[in-house]
């Protein structure tokens, strides 16, 4: 099969391997030219698809071709008037001769549409094209604002320097978020974020997919609202070792283990972030990541593992003070890609197009990845891990499941003894699974009990401070089971921060808040810990000892303090008895 005729399948997608461009491309078995070869021909046509639309219907190709798909035509077209090498096929193969026929009146289109456009000559034009300024309708996503390409740089490996001098190194800094906003999709462009540390924003269809510091993990792809509930957690070596409670695909886990490295390195402290992620498949990209990223000495997996299983007494956690939590949502937040080529796909005169691409009716349910129109392809160009997939069916059952299950798992939390700080967050834009969940946590027993309050805006990181969105109730009066809080309202919802999608901010939509224990409470708490301490050690002399079982072993082994494992399981269990809703 010719590169045109596997060229216009994988866009056609009649395998039926669904997902991004590359994926189509590079996951197919039976293809016959490199993908490389079709992964240039598509976007490079893509790029030109508006004006070669116009030149192939202005000629009346399909009234003489009757062979060509408008998909072929263009893919013909493209090399037979624009590429060095020409067609790509024999001179007498069927596909080279249904253009190659019609050169000249083609040729005189495109000179037409070059001059109309004011381009003195085509490399004027190739110029214009090449800098994504040719089709304003491509470059501005349906939502109508451009979202930026955030670039999180991973201090792990590498600098912000380092990269601004290799990998960057072509591009110039802007004055604002607005100029890169405002400029056309590839341009080379970086603005260094103002909020988050080590946070580039660059223009949305930058791909740096194929770059060393990509493939290396030096860079990450992370959209500075996914930055913010590590910065808030702010973990410090104090507070010990922190968990992820919902990691995969591990954007956070990876930011945590950075922030840590750094602080631990300079007080020369060895913590460590446990990252528990319940689904197994998603375990797998979490891995992949925690490698990449060279994060793997200081995140430990706990793959397959449900966070509210894990026992908040047990010696593995007796060293965790800090816990970030990012748990499933509806991602009504979620900003739908900007990654994507579109191709503009010609018309015979007053007919649709001969032969339709697949048409969504044979789409899988919520697969983005691909959209068609009569006129139009649409495919997002490569697949990276998304950090939450969108609810579209039964949104408000759905939310009532959720939210019970948020506040599930953030009231687990409050439960570690230990712990001094939680970061809780959504990539929601509804206020049942933000502030409604915050507000019942916070009249929870176990946070009454344990003396959890807001992290107050004032002692936020400075960037979120300064971050202006706070939290907002849409829900009229509080009722009666909000009694304990109803004074504070106004100064929690200024404690939790918000990101709007669609706005100047070039963020998506996304929630965080976090929780911090009240001083005295911890007091009261570890002096009344270190009298039942007392007791169980005197409590556990009058029992018989009948050594270690396996799993106590295992225990042991994780038992950083160096303590008696069974006089530490003996007292626990005698500590407390926890009480979550
Ligand atoms: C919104 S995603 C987390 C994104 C991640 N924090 C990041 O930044 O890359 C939620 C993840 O939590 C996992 N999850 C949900 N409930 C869980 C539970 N009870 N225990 C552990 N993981 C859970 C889901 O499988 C999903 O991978």
């Amino acid at each position: 099969m010719s590169l045109y005729y596997e060229a216009a399948a994988v866009l056609t997608n009649t395998a039926n391997i669904g997902g991004s461009l590359k994926s189509r491309i590079y996951n197919h078995k039976d293809l016959k030219s490199s993908p490389a070869q079709i992964f240039a021909l598509v976007t490079e046509a893509s790029k030109w698809s508006a004006v070669l639309k116009d030149v192939i219907e202005k000629c009346g190709l399909f009234a003489e071709e009757k062979k060509l798909t408008p998909i072929l035509a263009l893919l013909l077209t493209h090399d037979l008037l624009l590429s060095k090498s020409g067609v790509a096929a024999s001179a007498n193969h069927v596909l080279k001769l249904a253009v190659s026929r019609h050169r000249a009146r083609l040729g005189a289109e495109l000179t037409k549409a070059r001059i109309r456009g004011g381009h003195s000559t085509l490399d004027a034009f190739r110029a214009v094209v090449d800098g994504g300024h040719l089709d304003r309708d491509q470059a501005t996503p349906e939502h109508g604002r451009r979202h930026p390409r955030w670039v999180r740089v991973n201090t792990l490996k590498t600098t912000v320097a380092e990269e601004l001098s290799t990998t960057f190194a072509a591009y110039k800094e802007a004055s604002d978020l607005g100029e890169v906003l405002a400029a056309p999709g590839i341009s080379k462009l970086y603005f260094a974020d103002p909020t988050i540390p080590n946070l580039l924003a660059l223009p949305s269809k930058v791909d740096l997919s194929k770059t060393q510091a990509y493939l290396a993990g030096r860079i990450i792809l992370q959209d500075k609202a996914s930055c913010f509930p590590a910065c808030l957690l702010d973990p410090r070596p104090d507070h010990g070792d922190v968990i992820d409670g919902c990691a995969a695909p591990g954007n956070k886990a990876t930011h945590l283990a950075a922030i840590i490295s750094q602080r631990s390195s300079e007080q020369k402290k060895d913590t460590k972030v446990i990252a528990f992620e319940r689904d197994k498949a998603r375990t797998v990209t979490l891995a992949k990541m925690v490698n990449m990223a060279s994060a793997d000495s200081i995140v430990s997996i706990k793959g397959g593992s449900d966070f509210l299983t894990a026992q908040p007494d047990s010696l593995e956690f007796a060293n965790v003070g800090a816990i970030l939590l990012d748990p499933s949502c509806s991602g009504s937040g979620i900003v739908g890609r900007d990654d994507t080529i579109k191709m503009h796909l010609p018309e015979a005169m007053g007919a649709k197009p001969k032969s339709k691409p697949n048409h969504s009716k044979k789409r899988k349910r919520n697969d983005n990845a691909a959209r068609i129109s009569d006129t139009t392809l649409q495919l997002v160009l490569d697949d990276s891990p998304p950090e939450e997939t969108p609810v579209i069916d039964n949104l408000s059952e759905r939310l009532s499941a959720l939210s019970t299950f948020q506040l599930r798992i953030l009231t687990h939390a409050m439960q570690f003894p230990q712990v001094q700080r939680i970061s809780y967050s959504t990539c929601s834009v509804y206020c049942e699974e933000n502030e409604s969940v915050v507000f019942q946590a916070l009249c929870s027993s176990i946070a009454q009990e344990r003396g959890w309050k807001m992290l107050d805006r004032g002692d936020q990181m400075d960037g979120l401070k300064k971050w202006e969105k706070r939290g907002v109730w849409d829900r009229g009066e509080l009722g009666a089971e909000f009694e304990a809080i109803a004074e504070r309202k106004e100064h929690i919802l200024d404690a939790c921060i918000r990101c709007e999608k669609g706005t100047a901010d070039g963020t998506m939509g996304f929630f965080v808040a976090a929780f911090v224990r009240d001083e005295h409470a911890l007091d009261i708490q570890s002096k009344t810990s270190g009298k039942m301490e007392q007791q169980a050690t005197r409590d556990d002399t009058d029992e018989e000892w009948n050594g270690f079982s396996d799993r106590e072993d295992a225990e042991l082994n994780g038992d950083r303090n160096g303590n008696n494992v069974e006089t530490r399981k003996k007292s626990n269990a005698k500590k407390r008895k926890v009480r979550g809703r």
